[in-house]
């Protein structure tokens, strides 16, 4: 093999001999920047791999970088795209990353820009934005799981985009592996021609030499023009504390250093570069290639996603953007220790530099004191911020229960979004003056083995689900679609789903619109006075089951007190479930009589330090610890 280890001088586009392919490691110039200025847009592809969570995506991405000799063959087997520590421990790939390569194929020399995607259904708009930047993509398919829900969703965000898809079966190395029968699926599911699929082990190395010849012979090069004024899409963007925001566009036309954005604002171009796989200087960026821009932009929130770029002097049409993610699930955060506040904030207001998706509200709590009210685009979502707090930031949190945003229509023509229970209408006020109560739908895709038909339906029909698709991938696997509403699907539908399949049934969601529902708000009170974090939005038909639930679990979790302790849930004025806790006869102070001073004292301030997490409510002290309890374990 030949590597082509490039003197300074040598330009990147200096056609080879060589007719196999081979990946060529190029280097930054004198000036420290590669030179892309005379490539040309005909030898650039820009592809993506989706694929269900797991499936190999990262680990193919990385073989894809080694072979191209981007990156050296690492020993530590560690992935080089999932850079956050959270990403790492749940190998699940957060936030979609691009990479450069440089490809030597039949004498032409590409330039290859990958975008890699993440896999989990809460970040389906992440693989939209990604794939908007492309012209083909691998569709990965695990040789041994065959087709997943999220392959499935994946697979129509790409051909809703009209982009190339080439079939990929992975795993082929598993004992498990069939790849005839995935090969099979793949052409009745989505009338790709099995013996087009190709058969690789991203693990072993075996065929993925393949992969970027068949990219270069059948995804077209992007179509812009380097002679056209300026045009770019602004498809991710990340902060860096030296120079500010980073924008990663994939540039349509044109071939300038400064750009204007379409929100009128003006920026200077002090950088671009290629991610090669890190960041790389480059001596510009056009038409048809994908880089990030130093624009001097300060903050995050200047930068849109799916925002348009042009030459300051043509500003143009802009191109569709995407639609904004949209938070989907609500949440109350609190500090467990009323004096982290400070500190808290500021770890929140971090974080949500480097993850511009999550919506923050400030939010006050009779029960949990000052805290936070945030937007998340799903439960995982949610539960990724969470686990980063803690472990980047050192945070000691409570997280409520989730909701998820109801609309409330009012007879006087008004409408009111609500994302927290505590806003939600009473019962009186329903009767007198709501129109309607409308909570968010799902259309649902579950892929399972065929025996667990059954539970999975009485599943579904539990959660308010109604049928919509019933299809045959092969003679034991089962596609399912469901609408559900999706207060359903964010508490613990996931896990019923895994437990009832062994973990094997695989499950996607995308939103659905609003429908009108018989909903009501529970509070749950203590001595009659009600804790407002622990009010939930309920379907009426559930209320009971719920309730009585809840209160057992709180009289399990509260301490007995000096004097009777009653724990209620109530619907409006009405007592739907009720439990007792009874008073403490023997007054503990007692043992603190007698014995030295010191002990007594200690013994005291430890009693005050315990009092600081304590809240009062209803004259009954139930501590943070109880809270937290409470709300971490699921209905
Ligand atoms: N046996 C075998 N294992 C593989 C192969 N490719 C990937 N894996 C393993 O499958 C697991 C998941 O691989 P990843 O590359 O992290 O999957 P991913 O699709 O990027 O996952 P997400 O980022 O969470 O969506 C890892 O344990 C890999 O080592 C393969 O060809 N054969």
């Amino acid at each position: 093999m030949q590597h082509h280890t490039s003197s300074k001088a040598e330009g990147v586009t200096q056609a080879l001999k060589a007719d196999i392919g081979q990946g060529c490691r190029i280097h930054p110039n004198s000036q420290g920047v590669i030179e892309l200025e005379t490539f040309d847009i005909g030898q650039i592809r820009n592809f993506s791999i989706i694929a269900h969570v797991d499936h190999g995506k990262s680990t193919l991405a990385d073989r894809l970088l080694e072979l191209s000799q981007t990156i050296s063959k690492r020993k530590d087997n560690k992935q080089v795209l999932d850079k956050l520590k959270v990403e790492r421990e749940r190998g699940i790939t957060v936030k979609a990353q691009s990479a450069s390569m440089f490809y030597d194929y039949k004498g032409k020399r590409y330039l290859l820009n990958l975008i890699d995607t993440p896999g989990h259904m809460d970040f389906n708009f992440e693989v939209s934005r990604s794939l908007a930047a492309c012209q083909g993509t691998l569709l990965l398919v695990d040789a041994a799981q065959g087709i997943q829900a999220q392959t499935v969703a994946n697979f129509y965000l790409a051909y809703g985009q009209d982009i190339a898809i080439i079939p990929v079966i992975n795993k082929i190395d598993l004992p498990a592996a069939d790849p005839e029968r995935v090969a099979s699926q793949i052409e009745v599911a989505f009338e790709l021609p099995a013996s087009e699929c190709l058969q690789i082990s991203a693990k072993s190395n075996l065929n993925v030499d393949q992969i970027l010849p068949t990219i270069i012979e059948n995804v077209p090069s992007p179509s812009g023009n380097i002679n056209k004024p300026f045009k770019a899409l602004l498809f991710d963007s990340w902060y860096d504390t030296y120079v500010g925001v980073i924008c990663l566009m994939a540039v349509i036309d044109g071939r300038d250093k400064i750009v204007s954005a379409f929100s009128e604002r003006r920026y200077e171009v002090s950088e671009t570069g290629i991610m090669y796989p890190e960041q790389t200087p480059s001596s510009s960026l056009q038409a048809g290639q994908v880089g990030y821009f130093v624009l001097n932009m300060k903050a995050l929130s200047e930068s849109h996603v799916g925002d348009t770029f042009f030459d300051h002097k043509h500003i143009g049409t802009p191109m569709p953007g995407f639609t904004p993610a949209k938070p989907m699930v609500w949440a109350g955060i609190f500090p467990i220790d009323t004096a982290d506040f400070e500190k808290l904030d500021h770890s929140i207001a971090k974080l949500t530099l480097s993850d511009s998706s999550v919506v923050i509200q400030k939010e006050t709590s009779t029960a949990l004191g000052q805290g936070w009210r945030l937007g998340f685009l799903g439960t995982l979502h949610m539960d990724v911020f969470r686990q980063r707090l803690e472990q980047e930031y050192d945070a000691n949190i409570i997280i409520t229960a989730p909701t998820v945003p109801y609309k409330i229509d009012y007879r006087d023509g008004t409408q009111k979004l609500i994302r927290n229970p505590t806003e939600f209408p009473d019962l009186d006020e329903v009767n007198a003056k709501v129109k309607s109560v409308q909570e968010p739908m799902v259309k649902s895709t579950i892929i399972f083995q065929n025996d667990c038909l059954g539970d999975i339906m009485v599943l579904c029909g539990s959660r308010r689900g109604v049928q919509l698709e019933h299809t045959y991938l092969d003679e034991n696997r089962v596609l399912l679609k469901y609408r559900l509403p999706l207060a359903e699907v964010v508490t613990d539908f996931h896990d019923e789903l895994k437990g009832i399949s062994s973990g094997f049934a695989s499950f996607d969601y995308e939103e659905d619109g609003y429908d009108d529902a018989d909903l009501v708000k529970m509070n749950i009170t203590l001595n009659s006075k009600p804790v407002d974090a622990l009010s939930i939005i309920l379907h009426r038909s559930q209320a009971e089951t719920v309730s009585r639930d809840w209160v057992k679990r709180l009289k399990a979790l509260l301490s007995r007190q000096l004097f009777e302790i009653v724990i209620q849930a109530t619907i409006g004025n009405k007592v739907i479930a009720r439990e007792g806790l009874s008073a403490l006869r023997k007054n503990v102070i007692a043992k603190c009589y007698g014995g030295d001073v010191s002990r007594k004292m200690k013994l005291l301030n430890k009693q005050k330090e315990g009092k600081k997490r304590m809240k009062a409510i209803g004259g009954v002290e139930v501590s943070q610890e109880a809270f937290y309890d409470f709300m971490s374990k699921k209905k």
